[in-house]
């Protein structure tokens, strides 16, 4: 049994904050900004990134995932989320989805009622452990299969 993380929420959210000055929104004009804490005590953000498609927008959460792969990858433990006004908003269900890989079930986001782990954002999560074929699971979520 390992020990719950210390997180500084305050910090992080101010991560997801600052985050947003680097979204581009021109069509929803809902900017948002995310940000992680990992397992080895970096913080990685993203913003959202809007496109004239507009079905090949990519979330917050899809640019926070390629910072923490372009900077050394590891574990996600504890994430915000915020939209332009400031308020914690939840990711949507493939953020869900895409944060689990990272987070696996320990996850922490921090969501307007509260921290809540991601047992209880993504239920029944469908993830790497249901890969049953070895040559295709990563050993734990957020690790490459070699
Ligand atoms: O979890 C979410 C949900 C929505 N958005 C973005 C996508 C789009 O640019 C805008 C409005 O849906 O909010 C995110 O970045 N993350
Ligand atoms: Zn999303």
């Amino acid at each position: 049994m390992t020990d719950a993380p210390v997180v500084d929420w305050d910090a992080l959210r101010a991560a997801a904050r600052a985050a947003l000055e680097h979204s581009y929104a021109p069509y929803s004009k809902f900017p948002v900004g995310a940000a992680a804490l990992v397992d080895d005590g970096r913080v990685v953000s993203g913003a959202n990134v809007e496109n004239a498609s507009y079905g090949v927008t990519l979330c917050a959460e899809c640019t926070l995932v390629g910072q923490l792969q372009m900077t050394g990858g590891g574990r996600l433990v504890a994430f915000a989320c915020v939209d332009g006004a400031g308020n914690l908003l939840m990711p949507c269900g493939r953020c869900r989805q895409l944060l689990f890989e990272f987070g696996g079930p320990t996850l922490l986001v921090d969501s307007p009622r509260g921290t809540v782990p991601m047992t209880e954002v993504l239920p029944d999560a469908f993830g790497p452990h249901d890969l049953t074929d070895p040559a295709r699971t990563p050993e734990k979520p957020g690790e490459a299969p070699q």
